[in-house]
């Protein structure tokens, strides 16, 4: 038996130093690459081509997730050699965006905490960012306002997408929540955890809740109050030293937030993309069936349709539109080219892998 263990972990051995082997040559011919192209180092549509080959040939123990969780890893500490780039996202530490940063591009990035979702764009546009990465939809509370006008006024390019899972936790500087009289977090938190808070916390009469930059900076004020809990990550628990008295009381289990990926470089296809654009259109009567018609025409998927107050005039509206495939693409490029036809207003946001 103790023989067979032996024999097991001289095998296990063996292979560790093959792996070791590995990646360091696949960190040296990552390094090559680097020398060789030219402009930014990382390139979403590779790496997407990349995790899309790996999903198919894992055939396990290993789950889908443990295989991208590992290579985000390889490939994180790989770009890092290449060279260290800088991702801005609304901080402070221990927020979901936080998360969504480490999820897409790994531990080896230079992570710059910002104080708002306007502060990442400013990051980014003044080139002390490389890229940001900021929520633009939530499963249970939609569109995120500011991020959508911002998309509106921006130079940036949308250069890639992610989905996060968002697991809400009630937290505080000890258990008893008799003693709270105030809860903080921010409004899109507090909304996705309406129903848990009205039904558990009912027999508290008098609490305060009180909106927050983040949930971090709600963590951060809870830490310094006996009387204070706040809705936030598990992270943000243990970056703020409080402890845990609920988890997961977003009311939708699924609860989702989608976060954009941020930067000045545009993406080449990676075959499975998507184009974000927004478009005006004059108020008349069938004026938004006539708009979109050229994407029926030219046999493009449209998967999110969003109206925004244009905040140019009273009623007047610009729309969001997502469609499938990239702007290279020949049936999206010959719509794109109707669109911009017939929009009175038209900008593209950029095509990108699919998350
Ligand atoms: C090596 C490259 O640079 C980066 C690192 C990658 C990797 O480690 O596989 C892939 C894409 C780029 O983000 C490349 O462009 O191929």
């Amino acid at each position: 038996m103790i023989e067979d263990l032996k024999h097991l972990r001289n095998k296990i051995d063996a292979i560790d130093d093959e792996l070791l082997e590995l990646i360091n040559t696949r960190a040296q011919l990552a390094q090559e690459v680097g020398r060789q192209k030219s402009g930014a180092v990382y390139r979403p549509e590779r790496e997407s081509q990349i995790f899309t080959r790996l999903q198919q040939h894992n055939h396990g123990p290993l789950s889908q997730i443990q295989i991208q969780q590992l290579f985000t890893e390889i490939i994180s500490a790989c770009r890092a050699l290449e060279d260290p780039f800088t991702v801005a996202y609304l901080g402070p530490e221990g927020t979901f965006s936080e998360e969504a940063v480490n999820k897409r591009f790994g531990k080896a990035v230079n992570a710059l905490p910002s104080r708002s979702i306007d502060e990442v764009f400013r990051q980014v546009e003044s080139g002390t960012a490389n890229f940001g990465v900021i929520p633009v939809e939530n499963s249970t509370e939609g569109a995120v306002g500011r991020t959508m006008d911002l998309l509106l006024q921006t130079p940036l390019l949308i250069c890639g997408e992610l989905e996060l899972a968002i697991h809400q936790c009630l937290m505080a500087k000890q258990v008893d929540l008799s003693k709270i009289r105030k809860i903080y977090s921010h409004p899109q938190s507090f909304a996705q955890c309406h129903s848990w808070l009205i039904e558990n916390l009912h027999h508290l009469q008098g609490i305060e809740c009180i909106n927050a930059a983040s949930n971090a900076d709600a963590a951060r004020l809870a830490a310094n109050d006996e009387h204070a809990a706040a809705i936030a990550s598990k992270k943000a628990a243990e970056v703020f030293g409080l402890m845990l008295c609920a988890c997961n009381i977003q009311d939708n289990s699924n609860n989702t937030t989608r976060f954009l990926i941020i930067g000045s470089q545009a993406v080449a296809p990676s075959g499975r993309d998507k184009t974000s654009l927004v478009m005006a259109t004059s108020n008349r009567p069938g004026a938004v069936h006539e708009l979109l018609a050229p994407l029926a025409r030219h046999q493009v998927s449209m998967t999110r349709l969003e109206s925004r107050p244009s905040r140019a005039n009273l009623w007047d509206y610009v729309f969001f539109v997502d469609i499938e495939g990239h702007q290279q693409d020949e049936n999206v490029a010959l719509a794109l080219q109707s669109l911009r036809h017939n929009a009175t207003f038209f900008k593209l946001l950029g095509s990108y892998p699919l998350a």
